[in-house]
C-alpha cells in the first residue's frame, strides 16, 4: 500500500496527487503508483514541490528516460531541462494551442513534466484533453474509417510554429533541423493500458496519407473540434511548485495565453517515447 491521496479534478481525465515528497528519493513500490496514477488519470498533478534542479531530474528519471528537445536548449547544466515561459513583454506562449507534444518525430515523448517557477497573477491555466473519450464518443462508422488510416504530422505547421518564436530566438538550439515529418496511425493503442487512443491534432497534423488536402482537410477539421469538447477535458490552476505529469500518447493540452504583461516561467522535462502503433 502506498500513501499516495488521489484526488479526481474533472470526470474525464487528471487527479491530484497529495501524500508525496519529491524532492525525496522514492522507493520502487512508490514510483510504481505514481506510474500507476498517471496511467488510470492520463494527467497528475502535484503541489509545493519546490524541487532544486537536481530534484527534479532525479524525479523524471525515477518515472522514465529524460531526453533533450529538439528546438530549445536546456537550463545552465541541464540539457534535458528546458525553460518553457513568457516574459513579460512576449506575446505568444510556448505551445499555446492544442497539441500533443512533438508529433512529428519518429518516437514521440511518452510524456512531458512541467514544474511551475513563477506564475501570473491569474491566468496561465493548462487544459488537458483525453483522447481515450475523444476516440470512444466516436460512431462505429468513424472508428472503423479512422482505425485505417495514417496521419502525417509536421512539425512546420504556422499555429505553432509561431508560438515557439520567441523561445527559439532566445534559447534556440543551433543543431536545430528547420523541418521534421513523422506518419503515425491516426488512431494509436496505448502500449501499457491497450486502449485506443485519437492521435491526431491540430497542431502537427497535416494530412492523411494517401489522400487528397480536400479529402483531409474536412475530416481533419471535424476531428480538431471534437477531440477537445469540454466534456473530455480538464484545467489545471498553477501555483509555484506545482508539477504536472502528462501522457502524451493518450492526452493532449493547450496552455492559455491570457496573461499579456506577467512573467510564466516553467521547467520542463521531457520523456522517451515508442513508436505509435
Ligand atoms: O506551458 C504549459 O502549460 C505547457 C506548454 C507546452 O505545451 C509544453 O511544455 O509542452
Ligand atoms: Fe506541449
Amino acid at each position: 500500500m502506498s500513501s499516495l491521496v488521489i484526488q479526481r479534478l474533472a470526470g474525464a481525465l487528471g487527479a491530484e496527487i497529495g501524500g508525496v515528497d519529491l524532492s525525496r528519493d522514492l522507493t520502487e513500490s512508490l514510483a510504481a503508483a505514481i506510474r500507476q496514477a498517471l496511467l488510470d488519470h492520463q494527467v497528475i498533478f502535484f503541489r509545493d514541490q519546490d524541487l532544486t534542479s537536481e530534484q527534479f531530474l532525479r524525479f523524471a528519471q525515477a518515472m522514465g528516460q529524460p531526453i533533450e528537445y529538439p528546438f530549445v536548449k536546456g537550463i545552465e547544466g541541464y540539457p534535458v531541462i528546458i525553460p518553457v515561459m513568457k516574459l513579460e513583454h512576449e506575446r505568444t506562449n510556448f505551445g499555446g494551442i492544442w497539441h500533443s507534444d512533438t508529433t512529428y518525430l519518429q518516437q514521440p515523448p511518452m510524456g512531458s513534466m512541467l514544474l511551475a517557477r513563477e506564475v501570473p497573477p491569474f491566468g496561465g491555466d493548462t487544459l488537458f484533453a483525453s483522447q481515450y473519450l475523444a476516440y470512444e464518443s466516436l460512431s462505429e462508422g468513424m472508428r472503423r474509417l479512422l482505425d485505417g488510416l495514417v496521419a502525417v504530422n509536421s512539425s512546420a505547421k504556422a499555429d505553432v510554429s509561431k508560438t515557439r518564436e520567441d523561445r527559439i530566438a532566445s534559447d534556440g538550439r543551433a543543431d536545430a533541423r528547420k523541418d521534421y515529418v513523422a506518419e503515425h496511425p491516426a488512431v494509436r493503442t496505448h502500449p501499457e493500458t491497450g486502449r485506443k487512443a485519437l492521435y491526431v491534432n491540430v497542431a502537427h497534423t497535416s494530412h492523411f496519407r494517401g489522400m487528397t488536402p480536400e479529402e483531409s482537410t474536412p475530416l481533419l477539421q471535424y476531428l480538431f473540434q471534437h477531440q477537445v469538447k469540454p466534456e473530455f477535458t480538464c484545467r489545471f490552476a498553477w501555483r509555484p511548485g506545482s508539477l504536472a505529469f502528462w501522457d502524451n500518447r493518450c492526452a493532449q493540452h493547450n496552455p492559455i495565453n491570457d496573461y499579456h504583461g506577467f512573467r510564466r516561467v516553467m521547467h520542463r522535462i521531457t520523456l522517451a517515447g515508442d513508436t505509435p502503433r
